[in-house]
C-alpha cells in the first residue's frame, strides 16, 4: 500500500499519479488534500509520514508545488527519509542507497510524463542492503 498526499499545488499531479498506480494495480491510500483550495503542506506531510511509520503503508509519495516544503516537513518526522527527486537517476539512487521511504516531487517543476517515470523508478528499485549504506542510514537515525 502506498500513502499519497499533496497540498493544492500538487493536487492535479497527485490525481495523475493515483491513476497511474491504479493502472499498475498498486494499492494506495489518499491522505488529501481533496481539492485545489489553498492549504498547508505540513499537514499532509505528517499524515503520510505517520502512515509509513506505522507500517499501515509501505512507502509514501508527497507532492507540493516544488516538493521542497513537503519534503522538509516529512523529514522532521523521525524515521522518515523523504527524497525530493526530479530525475530518474536520483529516484533510483535514493532507494538503492538511502532506502528512502517517501518520494517527494514538485508539480510546478516536473510534468506528469517525467513524474510518472520517477514514481515507477522509485517503486521498482529495491534497497541495495549494502553494509555501507545500512551503516550510513543508522547514523542518520542516531
Ligand atoms: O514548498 C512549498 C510548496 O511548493 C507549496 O506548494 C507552495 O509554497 C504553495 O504556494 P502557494 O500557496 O503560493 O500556492
Amino acid at each position: 500500500m502506498i500513502a499519497i498526499g499533496s497540498d493544492h499545488g500538487g493536487f492535479e499531479l497527485k490525481k495523475e499519479v493515483m491513476e497511474h498506480l491504479k493502472e499498475r494495480n498498486i494499492e494506495y491510500k489518499d491522505y488529501g488534500t481533496y481539492s485545489k483550495e489553498s492549504c498547508d503542506y505540513p499537514v499532509y506531510a505528517k499524515k503520510v509520514a505517520e502512515a509509513v511509520l506505522s507500517k499501515e503503508c509501505e512507502l509514501g509519495i508527497l507532492i507540493c508545488g516544488t516538493g521542497i516544503g513537503i519534503s522538509i516537513a516529512a523529514n522532521k518526522v523521525k524515521g522518515i527519509r523523504a527524497a525530493l527527486c526530479h530525475d530518474c537517476f536520483s529516484a533510483e539512487a535514493t532507494k538503492s542507497h538511502n532506502d528512502a521511504n517517501i518520494l517527494a516531487m514538485g508539480a510546478r517543476v516536473v510534468g506528469p510524463g517525467l513524474a510518472l517515470k520517477i514514481v515507477d523508478t522509485f517503486l521498482d528499485t529495491p534497497f541495495s542492503n549494502d553494509e555501507r549504506h545500512i551503516r550510513r542510514i543508522n547514523l542518520i537515525e542516531d
